[in-house]
């Protein structure tokens, strides 16, 4: 058997469309503002990607690009700036941060009606109580592709291989509130492969070129693959993007994202579908989810 292949192009559309349609009826287009310090070509890369689609969707996107060097201070300053501008409706302060910066104290600052990535503590709260609230993007999107195929997730026995703050561990939150039965594995967890092997819904956020194996899937399940890592190219050829799950792995599969064109556009979309998410409670109207 051959898995089926489960691409986001086609469900980051239908969430673009419903982006789309949300934003045009706002008083004005919803406002997404990104910083990111530094020039990472990764974070480059992807900001500009981001930047480019909310304009396509009908968003204004603003980019500030700092300086390596910007003190935590100043990230703070402009921070407290785009909280109080009414005219900025979502934050996005592209991770990781150079080292002199913390982490913890540019996601505590910034207002968490804002907070488009669902990684301030308020957001995170909110995402383990059940409760309404902006949802991080990466699980966000997983949720509505396996939705959008029509791929069941209550009742499953669901495995999440990785426990970031970004992806693993609010997407195991996601997950157990939709009522799949959820085991988060991590780089502690002994025989890695007997747990995998439970899962009719294996999710792996880790960044181990195929780290998943066909002897570690149950046959039939469901993988989606988070893994984005750049491999070099052989012989002077091109370098590439390669997932966390061996391609092999469709042999077994019932169904599996692709690297690149998987979870990567479902990102970007749930991205912007929170920009609007913001825009509408901050219009005063319901518009979480
Ligand atoms: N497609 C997309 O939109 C996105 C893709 N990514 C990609 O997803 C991957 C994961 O990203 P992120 O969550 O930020 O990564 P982190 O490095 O923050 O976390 C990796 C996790 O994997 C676990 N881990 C490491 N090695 C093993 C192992 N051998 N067996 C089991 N678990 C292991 C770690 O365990 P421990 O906690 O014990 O250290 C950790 O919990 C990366 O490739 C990243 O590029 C990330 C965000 C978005
Ligand atoms: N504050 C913050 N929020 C994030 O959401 C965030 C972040 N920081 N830091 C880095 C990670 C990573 N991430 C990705 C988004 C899109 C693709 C994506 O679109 N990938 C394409 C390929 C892109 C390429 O060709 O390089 C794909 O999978 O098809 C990948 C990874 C968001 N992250």
């Amino acid at each position: 058997m051959t898995a089926r292949l489960l691409p986001g192009a086609p469900a980051a559309a239908a969430l673009l469309a419903d982006v789309a349609a949300r934003a045009a009826r706002l008083p004005a287009p919803p406002r997404l503002v990104m910083v990111r310090l530094g020039d990472d070509p990764a974070s480059v890369s992807y900001v500009r990607g981001k930047d480019r689609q909310a304009r396509a969707a009908g968003l204004e996107s603003t980019v500030h690009a700092l300086p390596e060097a910007t003190t935590q201070a100043e990230l703070l300053a402009l921070i407290a700036g785009l909280n109080a501008d009414p005219a900025v409706n979502g934050i996005l302060v592209q991770l990781p941060l150079p080292a002199h910066v913390s982490e913890q104290a540019v996601l505590h600052a910034i207002d968490p009606r804002k907070d488009v990535d669902g990684f301030h503590p308020v957001n995170v709260g909110e995402l383990w109580a059940g409760r309404p609230a902006l949802r991080p993007c990466t699980p966000a999107g997983i949720l509505f592709l396996l939705d959008h195929y029509g791929l069941p997730v209550v009742g499953q026995r669901a495995v999440v291989v990785g426990r970031s703050h970004i992806v693993g561990r609010p997407l195991a939150g996601l997950l157990l509130n939709r009522d799949a039965t959820v085991t988060v594995a991590h780089s502690r967890t002994p025989d890695l492969a007997a747990v995998t092997r439970e899962a009719d819904l294996l999710c792996v956020a880790v960044g181990q070129p195929h780290l998943i194996t066909p002897g570690m899937v149950k046959a039939g399940a469901t993988v989606i693959d988070v893994g984005i890592n750049r491999v070099p190219g052989q012989d002077g050829g091109k370098a590439h993007l390669t997932g966390d799950v061996d391609p092999a792995v469709a042999e077994v599969a019932g169904a599996i994202t692709p690297v690149p064109g998987g979870v990567g556009p479902m990102t970007i979309a749930q991205l912007l579908a929170n920009t609007v998410t913001a825009a509408e409670m901050q219009a005063g109207g319901q518009g979480t989810r």
